[in-house]
């Protein structure tokens, strides 16, 4: 049976800023994000699985993806915790607001790296990630790829 890449787009709305960056994404802004989520595998042959006919269920990898990434960084705001950001998101979350702190600097191409790891630890055994794509803006995107990674 041939193996088939099957991609879902999901999106969300993210705050973050990039501390020490040198151009106007040092100060905190937000992107419309955009994920694809591209897996590989085999289509199920079992013609009395349920699931015959598919490598994974849409729904079960926007299950996936929803509660490990979407949910949570959808309305957050990322700072990396390393920078004297850390002060600002303490003071934001004494105020009740959505802020994530995360140990890189949140740029797609680090954002990329920490969801497919996420990605990467829900999926069965017989299914794999093949690549993500995170688009920040129409024309600005991060891609992550296995067979780079090898
Ligand atoms: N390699 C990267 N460069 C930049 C990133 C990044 O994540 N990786 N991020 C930013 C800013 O966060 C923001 O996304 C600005 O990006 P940019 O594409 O420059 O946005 P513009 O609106 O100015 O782009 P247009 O050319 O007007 O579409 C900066 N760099
Ligand atoms: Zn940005």
């Amino acid at each position: 049976m041939s193996k088939i890449r099957i991609t879902k787009q999901f999106s969300f709305e993210t705050g973050h800023a990039l501390y020490g960056y040198d151009g106007k994404c040092k100060n905190v802004h937000g992107h419309s994000y955009r994920l694809y989520v591209t897996v590989i595998g085999t289509p199920i042959s079992d013609a009395s699985n349920v699931k015959y006919g598919m490598v994974i269920d849409f729904g079960d990898l926007k299950k996936i993806v929803k509660e490990d990434i979407v949910d949570v960084f959808d309305h957050a705001t990322v700072f990396n915790k390393n920078t004297p950001h850390v002060d600002l998101a303490k003071e934001l979350q004494a105020r009740d607001h959505n802020v994530l702190l995360v140990d890189y600097q949140p740029t797609s191409e680090m954002m990329v790296i920490d969801f497919a790891e996420k990605i990467k630890q829900r999926l069965p055994d017989n299914i794999k990630l093949h690549s993500l794509r995170l688009s920040e803006t129409a024309s600005s995107f991060a891609e992550w790829f296995a067979s780079d990674n090898e």
